[in-house]
C-alpha cells in the first residue's frame, strides 16, 4: 500500500484553489510574500521562471520532505506585449480596449517541485498556451465590465469564467489554463509513474 505525499499549492489565487478542489485533489495552500521578478524574454520562459520562483519561495518556508509543491503564473500576451494585472481602472480600460475584437494568447507556467523523504528534489516546469478570441466591445460595455470589479485581480483585466464569458467568441487550447491552472496537465504529471513504476504522489 502506498502512502500519499502532501501536496502544497503555493498560490493566493482563489481560482487555482477551486480548480485543484474540482478534480478532488487533497492539498494545502501556503502563500509566500517574497518578491517575484523575471529575466526571461519569451512568454513561455517568463511564466516558467515565475512559477518556479513562486514554488521555490513557498518551499523555502517549509520542511520539504515527502512533499509536492506547485507554483503557477498566468500572463496575457497581445502583439508580443505582456499584460499582467491592471494597476487601476484606466489600465483595465486600456487592456480591454486592445483585447476586444481579436485574438490573444494566454500562457500559464506551472512548476512542480517533488521532494523525496530525504528532502532531495526533482523540478518540472512547463508552460501551456491557449488562444482566446474576444468579440467586439464598445466603450460602454468595457466600462460596465470594469465597474463589476471583476477585472482588477486578473491578468489581462478579464476573467473567462465570469461575466466576461459574454465576450468570448472561441478559444483554442485548454480553458482551465486561461482560468489560471492547466489542471489536467498537473494531474497527469503527478499521477505519472517513473522508471520504477512509482507515482510522484507515493512516498518511498
Ligand atoms: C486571463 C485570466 C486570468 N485569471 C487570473 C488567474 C490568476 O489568479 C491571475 C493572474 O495572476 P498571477 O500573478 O498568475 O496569480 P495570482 O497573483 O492571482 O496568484 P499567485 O501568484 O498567488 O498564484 O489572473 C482569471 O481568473 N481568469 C482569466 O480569464
Amino acid at each position: 500500500m502506498c502512502v500519499v505525499k502532501r501536496i502544497i499549492l503555493g498560490s493566493a489565487s482563489p481560482r487555482r484553489r477551486e480548480l485543484m478542489e474540482q478534480i478532488g485533489l487533497e492539498f494545502e495552500v501556503v502563500v509566500s510574500h517574497k518578491e517575484e521578478y523575471y529575466e526571461s524574454v519569451l512568454p513561455e520562459e517568463i511564466v516558467k521562471e515565475l512559477s518556479l520562483m513562486k514554488a521555490e519561495n513557498v518551499a523555502s518556508e517549509l520542511e520539504t520532505k515527502d512533499m509536492i509543491v506547485i507554483g503557477a503564473d498566468t500572463i496575457v500576451v497581445l502583439d508580443g506585449r505582456i499584460l499582467g494585472k491592471p494597476k487601476d481602472e484606466d489600465d483595465a480600460f486600456y487592456m480591454l480596449k486592445n483585447l476586444q475584437g481579436r485574438a490573444h494568447e494566454v500562457y500559464t507556467g506551472v512548476t512542480i517541485l517533488n521532494f523525496d523523504g530525504n528532502g532531495a528534489r526533482q523540478v518540472c516546469s512547463h508552460a501551456v498556451r491557449t488562444t482566446v478570441y474576444v468579440h467586439d466591445m464598445d466603450e460602454e460595455e468595457i466600462w460596465r465590465y470594469i465597474k463589476s470589479k471583476e477585472p482588477m485581480d486578473k491578468a489581462g483585466a478579464y476573467g473567462i469564467q465570469g461575466r466576461f464569458a459574454a465576450y468570448i467568441d472561441k478559444i483554442e487550447g485548454d480553458y482551465y489554463n486561461v482560468v489560471g491552472l492547466p489542471i489536467s496537465y498537473i494531474y497527469q504529471q503527478i499521477k505519472g509513474r517513473d522508471k520504477r513504476g512509482q507515482s510522484l504522489l507515493e512516498r518511498v
